[in-house]
């Protein structure tokens, strides 16, 4: 298992280009609150230690994972001045093959946005068997995907700054 053995917290910090002039935006599912309210705290407390200050961060929540596509599109719309975008959410397996539909399409919905448009979205959504898995994966045994995804974001939005010129 991929993270197996690796922990989603653990980075070289040296390696981080200092954020304090990058703006961030962060979309979060409310769906299993928990599990994303814990991976927004991951992201938010790892922006803070690069530099970044609460008035660079601007959060919109939204019902369901399937939603940050239109949340994230939005985003990308209404604030143009963002480097970067993170998508949060976690979607735990049903019964049905609906938790197939919902990882499926937000992945894909997230992909093209990444594809059209200029502002990186970053992809934080867990896509869990079970709630321990997700439990293990927002700041448990395996660190947080939202520090992750932090990261990400950060480097992307470098990346984004150094390709203009
Ligand atoms: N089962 C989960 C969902 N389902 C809801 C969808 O994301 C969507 O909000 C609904 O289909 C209305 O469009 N969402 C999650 O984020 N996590 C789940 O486990
Ligand atoms: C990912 C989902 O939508 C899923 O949790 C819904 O559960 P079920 O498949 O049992 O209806």
């Amino acid at each position: 298992m991929a993270t197996e053995g690796n922990n989603l917290s653990e980075y070289d910090k040296s390696t981080i280009p200092n954020a304090s002039n990058f703006r961030f935006g962060i979309v979060v599912s409310e769906w299993n609150e928990k599990i994303t309210e814990g991976l927004f705290q991951g992201a938010f407390e790892a922006l803070k230690e690069h530099g970044v200050v609460n008035e660079k961060i601007v959060r919109w929540n939204v019902p369901g994972s399937f939603e940050l596509i239109y949340g994230c599109k939005k985003m990308q719309q209404s604030y143009d001045m963002l480097d970067a975008i993170i998508a949060i959410g976690s979607v735990i397996e049903g019964e049905t093959k609906h938790f197939d539909f919902v990882c499926e399409g937000v992945t894909q919905g997230i992909k093209d946005l990444n594809v059209q448009n200029d502002t990186p979205i970053i992809f934080c959504v867990l896509t869990d068997q079970n709630m321990q898995q997700a439990i293990d994966r927002s700041g448990g045994k395996h660190g947080n995907k939202g520090t992750e995804a932090a990261i990400a974001a950060i480097k992307m939005a470098q990346l984004r700054k150094d390709a203009r010129f």
